[in-house]
């Protein structure tokens, strides 16, 4: 099969907009592939941070991301895929407020994302793939057929993440939560390469208020597959 012939649904959209959750249930239903090209960014951040290569060393993180050693494992449903990079459990490590951090700035710079594209690519297998991130609709898959923007108040989405960490056993302040997340909506919005935006042809879905239930139902209508 040609991939260009493979379905792709993209879910873009902001930190805490709930893609994720909902990339993985949409998979799942639809006995889809999935890509969480997040994770890549956040894998790429946490090995040039254990090999100490610095944010301008822009050779350096090309190098680690190019050559980034990863496994996604199946999980039980609800639960995030394991991640394994160069065979260590990194499925914790990754999701830490400072890896987000640290994913952001390092997938500011267009050659990491170059260094990252084809990698990308190259999860998109029969039958269909579901995708999330920032730019999925916008540049690695413009032709996808269905393509939809996730988004919430930052108000909201700084809450759903003060109750995932407090579920984690993480205390946190919420009011230092929703600046960092405003702080992420800016640099990923105002970035040269590959902004967050909705793609001209993405159906925009605000969760704010919706349940997870109810935000499922909605892409799947948009899916077509309702
Ligand atoms: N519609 C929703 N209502 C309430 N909580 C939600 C909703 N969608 C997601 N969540 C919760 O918010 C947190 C962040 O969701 P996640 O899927 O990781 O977002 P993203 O991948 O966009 O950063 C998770 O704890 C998730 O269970
Ligand atoms: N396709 C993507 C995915 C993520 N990124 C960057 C920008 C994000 O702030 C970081 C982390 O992304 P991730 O989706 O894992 O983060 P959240 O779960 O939404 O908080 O990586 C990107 O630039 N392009």
């Amino acid at each position: 099969m040609n991939p260009q012939d493979i379905p792709v649904i993209a879910i873009d959209g902001p930190s805490g907009s709930g893609k994720g959750t909902i990339t993985q249930m949409v998979a799942r239903r639809l006995g889809y592939h999935l890509l969480d090209s997040g994770a890549l960014y956040r894998l790429t951040a946490l090995a040039a941070q254990r090999q100490g290569i610095g944010i301008a060393d822009i050779d350096g993180l090309v190098r680690v991301a190019g050559k980034l050693d990863v496994a996604f494992l199946p999980t039980p449903p609800g639960e995030p895929a394991r991640v394994l990079m160069g065979g260590d459990d990194v499925t914790a490590d990754i999701r830490t407020e400072t890896c987000g951090e640290n994913a952001s700035r390092v997938a500011a710079i267009q050659a990491v994302r170059d260094a990252l594209l084809q990698r990308q690519r190259d999860f998109r297998q029969a039958p269909g793939l579901v995708a999330d991130g920032r730019d999925m609709g916008t540049v690695i898959f413009p032709d996808a057929p269905v393509k939809i923007f996730l988004t919430a108040s930052a108000e909201e989405r700084a809450e759903r993440r003060y109750r995932q960490l407090l579920d984690a056993g993480v205390d946190v302040s919420i009011d230092a939560l929703l600046e960092e997340i405003r702080a992420r909506d800016d640099r990923d919005m105002n970035r040269a390469s590959a902004p967050l935006r909705p793609a001209d042809d993405a159906q925009v879905i605000d969760s704010t208020g919706l349940s997870i239930e109810e935000v499922l139902e909605k892409v799947m209508a948009a899916a077509g597959q309702a």
